[in-house]
């Protein structure tokens, strides 16, 4: 069985590759490079530039490496900037991906999973987050995601296609054993801005509103390390091909982190009392997102095993410091 993962040169996606990789599995990657780098997928591992929104070409890919699944990552994924050029978050994110899921259907490709995302819930109306809460993002970004796990549950019923869909609270951190991370450079998640300054490469870092209601007034959401999701991806992709029912669970550790605890992690891991600014709020943030993850955990058996924000943020700074150390290398 041949894995289609696209965005698989992005953040998740390369671990995605990885997990697949270590699991003995036969990978093909298509991916854009608008965000992601051609050098985060491995040499052994064939990648096809091109866009998911082109069908012709999902098509010939499906049909050239024999696909039987495809995981779906590619997207754009910055909230305030969903907010900022809505249209062509709809276009990236749910447009493009009714290509591929056309494709997926003509080709008979059998199992998807989907990046979905905690931004479909919105305001929280309750703690923790089960996936039965009410569905009402804020942002166009999470909006834009929602419409795609419409479209994957009515491709269901129509086509008999089976689906995952995992809805991913806050992804961080890097492969413990060193070989992946968050390599973007226009990145703008909380960790990956943190360990930056940490190091040196930003003068300061912005905490964007301290009047939410939260316990410290910042912003709270459940990190999960990226290798724990990457590996309840092959689980998922295991339990549709063992002839389960299509599932949406969500994707955390039920615990959430403020913005100034993760930067105290960040702070106490690297050592550096780096400056933060107070900002003001960023369009489309919601106040709190915590997982409640009873379903990923009954259905699939997934069990974290990196469970801990300091191992989380000890791996991505030891990631950016690689990072910065590659830079210093090819000058
Ligand atoms: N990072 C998070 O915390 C988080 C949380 C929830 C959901 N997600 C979802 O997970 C997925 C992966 O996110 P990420 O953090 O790895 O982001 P990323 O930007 O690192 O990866 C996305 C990848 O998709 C590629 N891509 C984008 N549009 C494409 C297109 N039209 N055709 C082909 N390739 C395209 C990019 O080049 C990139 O390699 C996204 O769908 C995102 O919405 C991420
Ligand atoms: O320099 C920064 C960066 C972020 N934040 C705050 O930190 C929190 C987390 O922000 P960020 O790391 O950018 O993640 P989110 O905006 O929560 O979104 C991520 O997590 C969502 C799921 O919760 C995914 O859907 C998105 O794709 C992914 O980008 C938010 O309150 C931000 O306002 C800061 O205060 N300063």
């Amino acid at each position: 069985m041949t894995v289609l993962v696209t965005g698989g040169a992005g953040y998740i996606g390369s671990h995605m590759v990885l997990a697949l990789q270590d699991a003995g599995r036969d990978v093909v990657v298509v991916d854009d490079l608008s965000t992601g780098l051609r050098t985060a997928v491995p040499a052994a591992v064939p990648l096809v530039v091109g866009c998911v929104g082109d069908e012709t070409l999902m098509g010939q890919v499906i049909k050239d490496y024999h696909v039987e699944a495809i995981a779906h990552f590619a997207g754009s994924i910055v909230v305030p900037e969903s907010v900022a050029d809505p249209i062509d978050y709809y276009l990236n994110n749910t447009v493009r991906s009714r290509a591929l899921i056309a494709a997926a259907v003509a080709g008979g490709v059998k199992r998807f999973l989907f990046s979905s995302t905690a931004a479909v819930y919105g305001e929280a109306s309750s703690e923790p987050l089960s996936e039965d809460a009410p569905l009402d993002p804020v942002s166009p970004y999470g909006a834009s995601k929602l419409m795609t796990e419409r479209m994957l549950a009515d491709a269901g019923v129509a086509y008999g296609l089976s689906y995952g869909v995992l809805r991913y609270f806050n992804v961080a951190g890097a492969d413990p054993h060193g070989r992946a991370g968050q390599s973007g450079a226009r990145a703008t998640h909380l960790i990956k801005v943190a360990a930056q300054t940490a190091l040196g490469q930003r003068g300061h870092l912005d905490c964007f509103g301290e009047d939410y209601p939260t316990r410290d007034g910042t912003c709270v959401r459940d990190y999960i390390h990226v290798s724990d999701l990457a590996r309840a991806h092959v689980l998922a992709l295991d339990h549709l091909a063992d002839g389960a029912d299509s599932f949406v669970a969500n994707c955390g550790y039920g615990r959430g982190a403020s913005v100034k605890e993760v930067i105290a992690a960040v702070k106490r891991a690297s050592g550096v009392d780096f400056p933060v600014r107070k900002a003001p709020r960023r369009d489309g943030d919601p106040a709190s997102l915590v997982a409640d993850p009873s379903r990923i955990r009954a259905t699939l058996g997934w069990r974290a095993e990196h469970d801990d924000l300091d191992a989380i943020v000890a791996s991505a700074l030891a990631w950016e410091a690689s990072l910065a150390g590659a830079r210093r290398a090819a000058a």
